[in-house]
């Protein structure tokens, strides 16, 4: 049986996805269980009718929730918090509460939907792989620069605060993305380069107390074959944790 066989919630990822990390962080400091299921971007799988039928605009991540279908990383989130209010994802002040949707936003709509895959690859067909990478670095300064500004008077150890939030769940495999994929220069984004860092230690800190089998908390991990079962899953998580596919 596979890790999570059987629960109500399925969360349809791929593993590289920033959209689907920050739901399985969600899911994972809220505490619930629920059933992987890969969904290959590589292979085209989130263009595939199975798929198209739980979320028509074809991305990832998808949840289902027993009979519920929700689609879209920060839809899911939200209902997430609402049912199950444990580790709340936003704090109780209402201002630190709008500068969170004001990052996630940031994030999820003024970086993410300027260099997803689907655009990525369009100007890497019309323009080359140059003018592509030159493009991905020019949303994610200008991204990056907005929230410097923003999160300045706001931050502690994490995004808005001691506790992590909301805009820490945007924030985390975007960083990750942008300097382990994109190689972006981060000097000069000192709050974030440290928010990086906090994210880092956090995830060792939690990889000691945490099942792994409720997969890392901020690293994308390979997607484990469907025919790994469930204790087979915690030594591949732990294989890949240790460097083995980076
Ligand atoms: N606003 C959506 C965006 C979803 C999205 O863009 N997902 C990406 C992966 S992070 C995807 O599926 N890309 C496939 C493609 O570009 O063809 C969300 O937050 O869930």
């Amino acid at each position: 049986m596979a890790a999570g066989e059987g629960c109500p919630l399925k969360l349809y990822s791929y593993y590289l996805s920033t959209c689907a990390q920050r739901v399985r962080i969600a899911l994972n400091l809220k505490g619930l269980r629920f059933e992987y299921k890969a969904v290959d971007l590589m292979k085209g799988e989130h263009l595939g009718p199975d798929f198209l039928k739980l979320n028509p605009v074809g991305f990832v991540p998808a949840l289902v929730d027993g009979d519920i279908v929700i689609a879209d990383s920060f839809a899911i989130i939200m209902y997430l918090e609402e049912k199950y209010p444990q580790h709340p994802l936003l704090p109780s002040d209402l201002y630190k509460r709008a500068i969170n949707y004001q990052a996630a936003n940031i994030v999820s709509s003024s970086i993410q939907p300027l260099q997803n895959l689907i655009v990525e690859n369009y100007i890497e067909e019309k323009c080359g792989v140059e003018d592509k990478l030159s493009w991905v670095h020019m949303i994610i300064g200008k991204g990056f620069l907005a929230l410097e500004k923003l999160l300045k008077d706001h931050a502690g150890k994490f995004a808005t605060g001691d506790e992590i939030y909301l805009a820490d769940l945007f924030l985390a495999p975007q960083l990750y993305r942008a300097i382990e994929t994109f190689n972006v220069d981060m000097s000069k984004f000192p709050l974030l380069s440290r928010l990086y860092e906090e994210y880092r230690r956090y995830q060792h800190l939690k990889m000691q107390h945490q099942r792994s089998s409720l997969m890392l908390l901020l690293k994308p991990l390979p997607d484990a074959p469907s025919w790994i079962c469930s204790v087979g899953r915690e030594f591949w998580i732990i294989f890949n944790y240790f460097g083995a596919f980076r």
